[in-house]
This record gives C-alpha cells, structure tokens and sequence, in this order.
C-alpha cells in the first residue's frame, strides 16, 4: 500500500483536494477533522486539565481555544504535546484498517506534515497549493477571520514556497476544481505505473 501525506498551508485547497483523492475511491483521514472529533471526545479531560477555560458543555470550545492561543502563543505547544500523539493513534488505526482492506493507496490529510516530521513517514508527499494572493483571499473570507489570526497560523507553518520544494507532487488549486482533478488522476497514473514496473503487488 503506497501512503500518500497530503498537506498544504491554510487556505491552499488541501480538504478540497483531500476530496478529490476520495472521489477517486481512495481512503482519506482527516487530521484537523480528528482534532474536531477528539475536542468532542477523549481530548476533553487532558486538555481540561492544562486549559480549565476553554471548556465548555463538556467539549473544548475551538473559539475559546482559538481566541487563548492568540494570546498566549506559547500555549501552542503544550496543546500540541497533548493533541498530536493522539491524532497520530488514529492515523495509525486507519492505515492498519486500510491495509487489513487490501487497498493500493491511503491518504493522510495533514496539515502539519512536514512541522511535525510525519513526513518520514510516508512514501508520498503531495503538496497543495496555490498564489499566495488567492490563499490570502480564500481565508479572509472566512467568517471570524483576521489578518492578524491568518498570520499568527502561517507563523507557526512551514513556508509553501518549502513545502513545495520538499514535495514529490505539487497540486496546484488556484485554477479550477476540475484542472485539480486531473493532476490528482496524474499523480494516481504516475504512481500506479511506477509501482507496476517495479513489479509490486498490492500491500507490498
Ligand atoms: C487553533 C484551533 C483551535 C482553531 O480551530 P478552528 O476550528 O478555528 O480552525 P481549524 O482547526 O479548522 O484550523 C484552521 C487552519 O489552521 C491550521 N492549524 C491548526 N492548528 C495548527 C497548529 N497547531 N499549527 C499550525 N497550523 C495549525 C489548520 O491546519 C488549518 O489550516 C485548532 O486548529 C486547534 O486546536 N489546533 C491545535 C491542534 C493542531 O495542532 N491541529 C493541527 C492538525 S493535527
Ligand atoms: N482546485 C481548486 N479550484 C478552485 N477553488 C478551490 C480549489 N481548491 C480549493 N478551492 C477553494 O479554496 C478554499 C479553501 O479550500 P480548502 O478548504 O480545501 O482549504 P484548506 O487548505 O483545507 O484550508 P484549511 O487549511 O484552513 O483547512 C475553498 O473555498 C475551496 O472551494
């Protein structure tokens, strides 16, 4: 099975292309779904414990979250050292489903590829991206969102122009959903006949 990590800085089209892995039938974890996901389940009681604040009806409260980062950027990381190993587990989890399912690909959407290292540990990386002036202008159009929260999150982000460089494939979102379809039908072409002439079978 051949683990493709999907990423791409905020706003560059990353879940929409993650979408377009799965229209191909492919299997997508999310991790920023999971890190919803978990704020609703079992990141509660540790995040509680260090963030009393942010919690809120029994769930972290991403506003609450959001607005305690942004005065305390430090708090990053000790949000991160709780949230990450847990997002990791389900990464795990579902590589192995996919696996123990006989599929050729699976894709990791994860925004924090290349920051957290988890780059290592996948044989593609696929890079979303796009001019910095529409990324700009997609995410300001975001309700609640501030040039001053857009800059705080690429602060903490490797540059696009890297993670293109560090990339195996780049999928460009700045033209159309239907021009990112066919690099993401091109990049499955390639890596298809790739593993064919090496003579691989599925799940090797
Ligand atoms: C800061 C939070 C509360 C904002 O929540 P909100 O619902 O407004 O935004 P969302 O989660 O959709 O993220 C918006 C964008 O910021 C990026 N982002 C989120 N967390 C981080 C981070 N720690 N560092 C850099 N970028 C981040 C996301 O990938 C996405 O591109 C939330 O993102 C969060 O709890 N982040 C910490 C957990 C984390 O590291 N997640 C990254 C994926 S594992
Ligand atoms: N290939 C594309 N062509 C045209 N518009 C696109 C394309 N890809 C994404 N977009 C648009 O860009 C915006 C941001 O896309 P998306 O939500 O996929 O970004 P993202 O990188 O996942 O964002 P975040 O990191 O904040 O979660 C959306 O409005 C989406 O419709």
């Amino acid at each position: 099975m051949i683990v493709i990590g999907l990423t791409g800085s905020i706003g560059m089209g990353k879940t929409t292309t993650a979408g377009l892995f799965a229209a191909e039938g492919i299997a997508v974890h999310d991790a920023d779904a999971a890190v919803h996901d978990l704020y609703r389940g079992e990141a509660v009681a540790p995040i509680g414990s260090v963030f009393p604040e942010v919690v809120k009806e029994g769930q972290v409260d991403r506003r609450l979250l959001a607005e305690n980062l942004a005065k305390n950027p430090a708090n990053f990381e000790r949000l991160e050292k709780i949230v990450h190993p847990l997002v990791r587990q389900r990464e795990q989890k579902f590589l192995e489903q996919q696996r123990q399912s006989g599929a050729d690909f699976a894709v990791l959407d994860i925004p924090l590829l290349f920051e957290t290292g988890a780059d290592k540990r996948v044989d593609q990386k696929v890079v979303a991206s796009c001019d910095e002036a529409i990324q700009r202008r997609r995410v300001l159009a975001r309700p609640g969102m501030t040039e001053e929260k857009l800059d705080l999150i690429l602060s903490r982000q490797v540059p696009d122009g890297e993670k293109r460089a560090r990339a195996d494939f780049v999928v460009d979102t700045g033209v159309s959903i239907e021009d990112a379809r066919r690099q993401v039908q091109d990049i499955l072409a390639t890596l298809r006949g790739r593993n064919s002439r090496s003579g691989k079978t599925d799940n090797a």
